[in-house]
C-alpha cells in the first residue's frame, strides 16, 4: 500500500477513535511517558500488503475490532465456574463478581452435559462434580439467586442439551421478573466441535442443527444481544490439534453455522452477530497471538465475500479466551500461574473480547476459591499494571507476528479446500441440503476424518516430547518439587444424595398431568417441524426435568453412535 493511502487510513480511523468513548485511564507508561492508542508505519513510509494488517476497527479488523481497542473497554473478565449443587455455584458466582469478575460462566456436571438428571443411574458419582448440577428451572432460579439476569452477561457452556437448558435460564429470568429480550450472554451450543473433539452429544447431527436453526430464530427474532452459539475450538486444540486446525476447524464449524442460519431464511446481518467464537490460549506465545489476529482477519472475509454479510458487526469476529489446561502440569503445580499468565497474555495481545484463566490445580481438581481467586488475579495484574490495555494490536507490524499470522491463515485456507473436498464427495452433484462446508464437517465426522487428523498432530507431539525436542518443565527437564502439597476442592458425595432428594421432592410437587401434556406440545413440533423453543419454553414452566426433555427428544430422534476409526 502507499503512503498516501496508509495516511488516508490513520486519519479515517483517528476520526473514528476521537468519536469514540475512552475509560478514565492513566496511558502512559509507567514512567509517564504518554504512549499513542495505535501505532502504525512511519508517516511517509509504504508498507507493501498493509490492507492486510489495516487500522483497528476497520476491515479486514485484524488489529481488533474497536478504533480504541481496550482503551474502550477493557476485555471482560469471566471466570468458569461451577461445582456442587446451585446453591454453592451462586455463592461462588457472588464471589466472582465482588472480587471484580466482570461476567459469569456456567460450569456444569457431567449429567447435564449429557442431558441426564441426577436420580438417572447412569449419573451415579457424577453429580455435582466437574460443575454444577441442574436439573430444572427450579435449580436455575437458584443458580441466579440475587444474581440480576438482567444486568450480568452469563455464558452457558453447555452444548447437547443447550437448547432445554437456555429454556430453564430464560424461565428463570422470567421468575426474575426480567424481560427475555434484553438478555445478553451466550450459550456453546456448537454441536460440530462435540463430533469432532469433545464427544458429547445426544443425536444424530441433523436433529442437533435443527434444534440449533431453531434456537438461532428464535434468539434473532427476539433477544438481540444474546449470543446463541459459542462456537468453540478450545476443545478440538485441547484434543491435540495443532493452532492451525484449531483455528481453520472451528472457524469452517462457523461457516456451518453461517449456512444453516442461510438455508433457514434468516438474514446474516441479523443473526451473524449472534456466533461468537471460543479459544484456546496456548503456551507458544508468538503462534497464539497470530492465530487469533488471523481469526479476525479470515472471518472477516468469508464474511463479507462468501456470506454477503454487510455490517461490521456481521463480520466481527467476536471472541473468548481460555488459557490452556492441556498446558498445565501436575508436577510443579505453582508453575502454572506463570504458563496462565504468559498464554493470557498472548490472549490479551491478540485482542481478546472476554478471558478465562486457569487455576494452577485444575489439573488436579475444579479449583479452591485460593486457586480461583489467584487466577482472576493474574487477569487483573494484566489489566491494571502492565500496560498492554494502552496500545491496540502492540504487535502489528513486527516482522515476525505478521508472517506467522500469514502462515496461520494460508494453513487454515488449505483445511477449509479438505473440508470443501470432503463435501464434494458427499454431495457431488454440488446440492447441498446446507451448504458446501457444512456437507464437509458433516462427511469429515462421519468418517472420522477430523478425529484422526487430531489424533495424528497430537501423536506427533507427544512423540516430540518424549523425545525430549519440546520441553515442559518439571515434566522432562528441571524436575523436583518446588511447593509443597496443595490444598485441593473436593466435592461430597453428599451433595448427590440432596440433589437427588430435592428432585423427588420437586417431582411430587409438580403437575405430572401438565409436564405430559407440554412434553407431548414439544414433541408434536418436533414431529411437525415448527419451532421447539416455545413448547420446550412450556415444558420447562411446568418442571419438566432436563431429563425429561432430553429422553422424550432421543426417542423420537434416536442416538448417535460414532463410527468405529484408527
Ligand atoms: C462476545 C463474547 C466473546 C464476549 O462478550 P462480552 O459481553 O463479555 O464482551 P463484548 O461483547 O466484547 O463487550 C461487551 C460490550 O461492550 C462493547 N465493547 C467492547 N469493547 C469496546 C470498545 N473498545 N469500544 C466500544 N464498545 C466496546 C461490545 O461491543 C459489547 O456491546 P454490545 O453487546 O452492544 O455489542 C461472548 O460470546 C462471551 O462472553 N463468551 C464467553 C464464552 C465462555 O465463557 N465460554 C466458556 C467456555 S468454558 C468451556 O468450554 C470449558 C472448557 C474446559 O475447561 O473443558
Amino acid at each position: 500500500m502507499d503512503a498516501d493511502a496508509i495516511e488516508e487510513g490513520r486519519r479515517r480511523w483517528q476520526a473514528r477513535y476521537d468519536a469514540s468513548r475512552k475509560r478514565e485511564a492513566d496511558f502512559t507508561t509507567l514512567s509517564g511517558d504518554p504512549v499513542e492508542p495505535v501505532y502504525g508505519p512511519r508517516p511517509g513510509d509504504a508498507y507493501e500488503g498493509f490492507e492486510r494488517i489495516g487500522w483497528p476497527g476497520e476491515y479486514p479488523f485484524t488489529r481488533g475490532l474497536y478504533p480504541t481497542g481496550y482503551r474502550g473497554r477493557t476485555w471482560t473478565i469471566r471466570q468458569f465456574a461451577g461445582f456442587g449443587n446451585a446453591e454453592q455455584t451462586n455463592e461462588r458466582y457472588k464471589m466472582i463478581l465482588e472480587a471484580g469478575g466482570g461476567g459469569l460462566s456456567v460450569a456444569f456436571d457431567m449429567p447435564t452435559l449429557m442431558g441426564r438428571d441426577s436420580d438417572d443411574p447412569r449419573s451415579l458419582g457424577e453429580v455435582g462434580h466437574c460443575g454444577v448440577a441442574i436439573d430444572s428451572a427450579a435449580d436455575m432460579e437458584v443458580l441466579f439467586k440475587d444474581i440480576p439476569l438482567g444486568d450480568v452477561t452469563t455464558s452457558m457452556t453447555i452444548s447437547g442439551p443447550a437448547v432445554p437448558v437456555f429454556c430453564m435460564y430464560l424461565v428463570a429470568a422470567e421468575r426474575q421478573g426480567v424481560d427475555p429480550s434484553v438478555l445478553n450472554g451466550t450459550l456453546q451450543t456448537d454441536i460440530f466441535k462435540e463430533y469432532i473433539a469433545q464427544k458429547e452429544w445426544l443425536f444424530q447431527p441433523e436433529p442437533h442443527l435443527r434444534l440449533i436453526g431453531d434456537l438461532m430464530e428464535h434468539c434473532a427474532a427476539g433477544i438481540p444481544a444474546y449470543k446463541p452459539l459459542s462456537v468453540s475450538g478450545y476443545h478440538i486444540r485441547e484434543a491435540g490439534a495443532t493452532a492451525a486446525q484449531e483455528l481453520a476447524y472451528t472457524l469452517a464449524d462457523g461457516f456451518g453455522y453461517v449456512e444453516l442460519g442461510l438455508s433457514r431464511g434468516l438474514d446474516v446481518d441479523v443473526f451473524a452477530p449472534g456466533l461468537s467464537f471460543f479459544f484456546d490460549a496456548h503456551v507458544d506465545f508468538f503462534e497464539e497471538i497470530a492465530k487469533f489476529r488471523a481469526a479476525r482477519r479470515i472471518w472477516a472475509r468469508w464474511m463479507r465475500d462468501v456470506y454477503g454479510a454487510r455490517t461490521d458487526k456481521a463480520q466481527w469476529l467476536r471472541f473468548h479466551t481460555q488459557t490452556a489446561g492441556v498446558s498445565l502440569t501436575a508436577q510443579q503445580p505453582y508453575n502454572n500461574v506463570v504458563r496462565t499468565a504468559v498464554e493470557a497474555l498472548a490472549a490479551v495481545l491478540g485482542g481478546t473480547n472476554s478471558l478465562h484463566t486457569n487455576a494452577l490445580d485444575e489439573t488436579l481438581a475444579l479449583p479452591s476459591e485460593q486457586a480461583a481467586e489467584i487466577a482472576l488475579r493474574t487477569q487483573q495484574v494484566l489489566m491494571e499494571e502492565t500496560g498492554v490495555a494502552n496500545v491496540a494490536d502492540p504487535l502489528g507490524g513486527s516482522w515476525f507476528v505478521e508472517q506467522l499470522t500469514d502462515r496461520i491463515e494460508a494453513d487454515a485456507e488449505k483445511i477449509f479446500e479438505q473440508i470443501k473436498e470432503r463435501g464434494l464427495r458427499a454431495h457431488p452433484d454440488g446440492r447441498h441440503p446446507i451448504g458446501p462446508i457444512t456437507s464437509g464437517i458433516l462427511r469429515g465426522i462421519e468418517d472420522g476424518w477430523f478425529t484422526g487428523e487430531i489424533a495424528e498432530s497430537a501423536f506427533r507431539y507427544q512423540q516430540s516430547l518424549e523425545k525430549g525436542d519440546k520441553r515442559v518443565v518439571g515434566v522432562n527437564v528441571h524436575h523436583g518439587s518446588v511447593t509443597g502439597d496443595l490444598e485441593i476442592l473436593r466435592v461430597s458425595h453428599e451433595v448427590e444424595r440432596e440433589q437427588v432428594r430435592v428432585l423427588a421432592e420437586r417431582k411430587a410437587r409438580r403437575d405430572d398431568a401438565a409436564v405430559r401434556t407440554a412434553l407431548e406440545a414439544m414433541l408434536a413440533a418436533a414431529r411437525d417441524g415448527s419451532n421447539t423453543i416455545e413448547p420446550m419454553l412450556d415444558a420447562v414452566r411446568a418442571e419438566a426435568t432436563l431429563g425429561e426433555i432430553c429422553e422424550a427428544l432421543r426417542e423420537e430422534w434416536g442416538v448417535y453412535t460414532e463410527p468405529a476409526g484408527f
